[in-house]
């Protein structure tokens, strides 16, 4: 429920303490959630964040990964934030890799973060089927640039399309959980898909 007599309508605890802890947005609480809980982020890791504006999920991984590390954030908007030089955030769209982009990808990367969401209609069926569609996205990317034993943290909506890319997951790596963290809002059909332990490249042969 929105709180009254305030100038952000949705604010609420968690969009407070981003402001206080200097983090862009409150969505960063529920990576937080994720890494307290499951902790795949390490130092030197390299990460790739998709959907990462206005980029508080690629504040929190530029921490985690640290300098020994490389956090490259994707997104349609650009971030309007300055960051270390082990991070950077670049204007694309996951459907169309810049060449740019595919070079970062080269030497694999240990994580893939997707906080992706599409423009939403309020159709239940059609938004959850285009938040799928950009899930499968990330995972095909994912597919073709995790290092072995590498981690998928990606968000869906729940409706059609969620039992599949479960499934795709399932396939994929050793491990998987669903996770609804607490600073989801109450009303937001909104889900994190986690997969660790990623098996490798499938062999196409
Ligand atoms: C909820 S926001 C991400 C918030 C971000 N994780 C943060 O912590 O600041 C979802 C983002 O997904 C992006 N997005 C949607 N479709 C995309 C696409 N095809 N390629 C890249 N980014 C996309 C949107 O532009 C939007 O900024």
């Amino acid at each position: 429920m929105p709180a009254k007599n305030s100038a952000n309508p949705w604010e609420d605890h968690y969009t407070r303490l981003a402001r206080k802890e200097n983090y862009v947005a409150r969505s960063v609480y529920k990576l937080k959630e994720i890494q307290d809980k499951y902790g795949p982020m390490q130092e030197g890791h390299r990460i790739l964040d998709l959907g990462c504006a206005p980029g508080s999920w690629l504040q929190y991984a530029t921490e985690m990964a640290g300098p020994s590390g490389g956090v490259l954030g994707l997104d349609l908007k650009p971030v309007d934030l300055a960051f270390p030089p082990h991070a950077r955030a670049v204007v694309g769209d996951i459907y169309d890799l810049s060449d740019e982009i595919r070079d970062w990808l080269l030497p694999g990367v240990d994580g893939v973060l997707s906080d992706m969401a599409p423009a939403t209609t309020g159709m239940g069926d059609v938004d959850a089927l285009r938040s799928a569609a950009l899930c499968e996205a990330a995972l095909f990317l994912a597919k073709d640039v995790l290092k072995p034993g590498g981690y998928f943290i990606c968000k869906i909506f729940q409706g059609r399309g969620f039992d599949s890319f479960l499934a795709d997951v399932k396939r994929l790596f050793e491990k998987q959980r669903i996770f609804k963290p607490k600073s989801c809002r109450k009303q937001s059909r909104e889900i994190y898909v986690l997969g660790m332990g990623f098996y490798g490249k499938p062999d196409v042969n």
